[in-house]
């Protein structure tokens, strides 16, 4: 029997029913985030303000949950939302932006933590000091290689009981018992702003998508960034240029391309 849980078969089964993802990002990230999720085939809404984060969760196919910019309202919209998506039995996705860098983040972190995450994605840095690790991180750029970021992801994923995925320059994601890395993408990511919180939404549309295999979403959204971020980056002339060639990329992604040339190895 063909196995369903392919990317390319998750890409199709997302575009077949585009899922409404609420998506509490950061201000840097909202405009370029809810444009890759268009992009790729998903329903983003950035619903954040307190009054109504919980109620949104409620309707959403998954929630994501991003600290880039943080404010107190802003944490309390994330709490309440986080909380609405447990009790509806909905995915939801942490992005832990610069979380070591000042204590209102760190404490921020740890209460949405209890709130128990479905899936963690950060970059290496981030996810080396989630697991207690000391990292090179400089605000919200990583200065680790994420090789050095996979023992602290298993142990997140252990100690959590969820997903942890650490981007870069391959991409690592395990639930703490398999892992699988996924290469590709492009050294132009990492200098258009933003692009690892748009990622983070995507985690969350392919969750949404298919709600019991979260290790299987997870995979399948990153390795559809890698290989846009891989087909952007053969022709763009610079970050500028990537952006715009990375969008037409993702929108043009077929699930049978998705399939053939998507590089995803056991770890
Ligand atoms: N040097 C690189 N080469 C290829 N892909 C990269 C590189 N750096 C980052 N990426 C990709 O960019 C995306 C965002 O990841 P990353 O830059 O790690 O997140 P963040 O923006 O949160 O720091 C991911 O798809 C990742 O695989
Ligand atoms: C520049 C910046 N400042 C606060 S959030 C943010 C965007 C970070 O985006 P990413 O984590 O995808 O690099
Ligand atoms: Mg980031």
């Amino acid at each position: 029997m063909q196995d369903q849980t392919t990317a390319g078969n998750l890409l199709y089964t997302m575009r077949a029913n585009p899922p409404l993802v609420q998506c509490i990002t950061n201000f840097v990230a909202m405009n370029i985030a809810a444009n890759v999720m268009l992009a790729a085939g998903a329903s983003p809404a950035m619903v954040h303000a307190e009054e109504e984060a919980g109620e949104f969760a409620a309707i959403s196919g998954a929630l994501t949950i991003n600290i880039g910019t943080l404010s107190s309202g802003w944490l309390a919209g994330m709490l309440k939302a986080a909380q609405s998506a447990n009790e509806a039995g909905k995915p939801w996705v942490l992005d832990p932006v610069a979380h070591y860098a000042t204590a209102f983040r760190r404490d921020a972190i740890a209460r949405l933590l209890e709130l128990k995450p479905t899936i963690i994605r950060g970059n290496a840095s981030e996810i080396i000091a989630l697991a207690g690790g000391t990292s090179r991180g400089q605000g919200v750029d990583s200065r680790d290689a994420v090789e050095q970021a996979e023992d602290s992801a298993r142990q997140l994923a252990e100690k959590h009981g969820c997903v942890v995925a650490v981007t870069g320059v391959t991409d690592f994601v395990t639930d703490g018992q398999k892992a699988k890395r996924i290469v590709g993408g492009s050294p132009l990511m990492p200098r258009v702003t933003a692009l690892g919180c748009s990622l983070t939404c995507l985690v969350g549309a392919f969750a949404a998508a298919t709600p019991d295999a979260p290790f299987d979403a997870t995979i399948a959204a990153l390795a559809v960034f890698a290989l846009a971020g891989e087909r952007a980056g053969a022709t763009a002339d610079g970050p500028g240029s990537f952006s715009w060639r990375f969008l037409d990329a993702l929108a043009g992604l077929t699930p049978e391309a998705v399939d053939r040339d998507t590089r995803i190895s056991a770890a």
